[in-house]
């Protein structure tokens, strides 16, 4: 208890101001007090005091031109946390509350879920606090461009590979690559989530997502239950909600309510897909169209719970599935959903449910996903993607999907027998982060004080 909380005292001091960071580390340090007992080596060869430090930590500045000529100057930020299993490989992030300890947050959080997939995969993430909302294609164009002409001199596909996260898709990940090749004059892997058409991997777009469903299936298997019938609350409606959503169809259950930043949508027949899709991923609208073509539906504005809570996880449901963004599920959703019967939480966000939250699904002993395991499947997807564009193959729907269910089974099996191996059983939070702490510091020993 002592090393966790001087841990992040000394934190406090030499990176003041990062709550978000604080959060990650301390979830971890938590996690991995029963593994220090049995193993002191990792406390005397400093690994946890090396693995809180980035590598490297890039912070620059973003000017671009508006359509109207004005200038505007953002703050962009990539950080290498960590190279002792492969590249950085971790997405970017576009969004107006991208700071430094959201960034370093993600990135850290990134070390272990890697290192869970089994893959040759470093850590790394990055972003700009740049709103993408309301810009024009030419304007989100001439920001890409601005963003790579710094990040460009510190990325290659053996040393880091970025790729999307929130704010950053399929178009942004094209405008970013077509300036690197500018600059580079190199045609090579350096960012995953491209267009099948230029490198691409298929799968990657739907993978986090169906990676999510895929985990979820795998510990109500074990649990002797199954997603079939279930009703499912599903936050956000960007690119790992719609895709959780697609797969939960898929599997015979039935996803009744999704939300943006503005509000909560809930249609007790079932979320109708076709129209999130067009209005999300083609027409960037708010849900309140959807009414228009359902008004059997309701929704419920962001403001409707402004202190203590949200409105998504006060509704009834047998599993719930946080996919926006960090902390949006606190201690009380996380009570209402138990009292309303919630069985199952699964994670497709990065650090979805605040320290109290997750206390109160892992005492009530409920079927729990954490966001590092469950969310994987995207970057281990990318790294599939990597593999293809290293080898110069082109893999099918059906061949990466089978790959991406393996891996989403090793990553559950990792976390579910470590966790039974620290006294701990059911405990995935506790197993994904032991696991992925012990693969990654025993390479940091074996590679020296570097
Ligand atoms: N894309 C990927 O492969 C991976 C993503 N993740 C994580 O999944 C989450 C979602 O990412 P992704 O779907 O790619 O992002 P998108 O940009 O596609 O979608 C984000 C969704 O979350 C909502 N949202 C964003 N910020 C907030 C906020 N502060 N409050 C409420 N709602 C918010 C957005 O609402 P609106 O439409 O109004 O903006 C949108 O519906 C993030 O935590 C990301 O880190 C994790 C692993 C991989
Ligand atoms: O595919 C990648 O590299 C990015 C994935 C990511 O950012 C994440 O897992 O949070």
């Amino acid at each position: 208890m002592d090393y966790i909380h001087n841990t992040i005292e000394s934190l406090k001091h030499s990176s003041p101001a990062q709550c978000e960071f604080y959060q990650a580390v301390e979830e971890v340090l938590d996690s991995l007090q029963p593994l220090f007992a049995k193993t002191p080596a990792y406390q005397q060869q400093a690994i946890i005091e090396r693995m809180v430090e980035p590598e490297r930590q890039l912070m620059f500045r973003v000017p671009w031109l508006d359509d109207q000529g004005n200038i505007h100057v953002n703050k962009g930020y990539r950080i290498e946390f960590n190279s002792a299993l492969g590249p950085y490989k971790g997405g970017l992030r576009f969004h107006p509350s991208v700071n430094a300890s959201i960034i370093k947050f993600l990135g850290f959080e990134q070390i272990f879920k890697n290192a869970l997939t089994g893959l040759p995969l470093g850590s790394g993430k990055g972003g700009a606090n740049f709103d993408p909302k309301g810009r024009s294609d030419h304007e989100i164009m001439r920001f890409c461009q601005s963003y790579m002409t710094e990040l460009y001199r510190h990325i290659g596909p053996v040393t880091d590979v970025p790729a999307g996260d929130i704010g950053v898709g399929g178009k942004e990940i094209g405008y970013l690559f077509g300036q690197y090749k500018r600059l580079t004059a190199r045609y090579e892997g350096v960012l995953t989530g491209k267009n099948i058409l230029w490198g691409g991997s298929l799968v990657r777009t739907e993978a986090t997502g169906y990676g999510v469903v895929y985990f979820a299936n795998y510990i109500l298997q074990d649990r002797n239950s199954e997603l079939k019938g279930k009703r499912c609350l599903v936050s956000g409606s960007g690119n790992v909600a719609i895709h959780v959503m697609e797969k939960l169809y898929q599997l015979g259950a039935i996803p009744v309510a999704c939300s943006d930043s503005k509000g909560t949508l809930y249609h007790q027949a079932g979320i109708d897909l076709s129209v999130i899709k067009q209005l999300k991923l083609h027409k960037r609208e708010s849900l309140t169209a959807y009414l228009e073509s359902h008004q059997d539906a309701d929704y419920v504005e962001r403001d409707a719970y402004p202190e203590d809570g949200h409105a998504i996880w006060r509704l009834r449901a047998d599993a719930a599935f946080p996919c926006a963004t960090q902390n949006e599920l606190n201690e009380d959703d996380a009570k209402a959903l138990l009292a309303n019967g919630c069985e199952l939480v699964c994670e497709g966000a990065n650090m979805p449910s605040t320290k109290q939250a997750v206390e109160c699904f892992i005492s009530a002993n409920i079927a729990y996903g954490p966001s590092k395991a469950a969310n994987a499947g995207g970057v281990a997807t990318s790294q599939l993607e990597m593999a293809q564009n290293a080898s110069m193959q082109n893999w099918s729907f059906a061949q990466v999907d089978e790959k991406l269910q393996h891996i989403m089974k090793h990553i559950f099996d990792t976390a579910s027998n470590t966790a039974a191996e620290f006294d701990h059983p059911g405990n995935l939070l506790l197993g994904a982060n032991i696991a992925g702490f012990r693969r990654v510091a025993d390479a940091m020993i074996e590679q020296g004080v570097v």
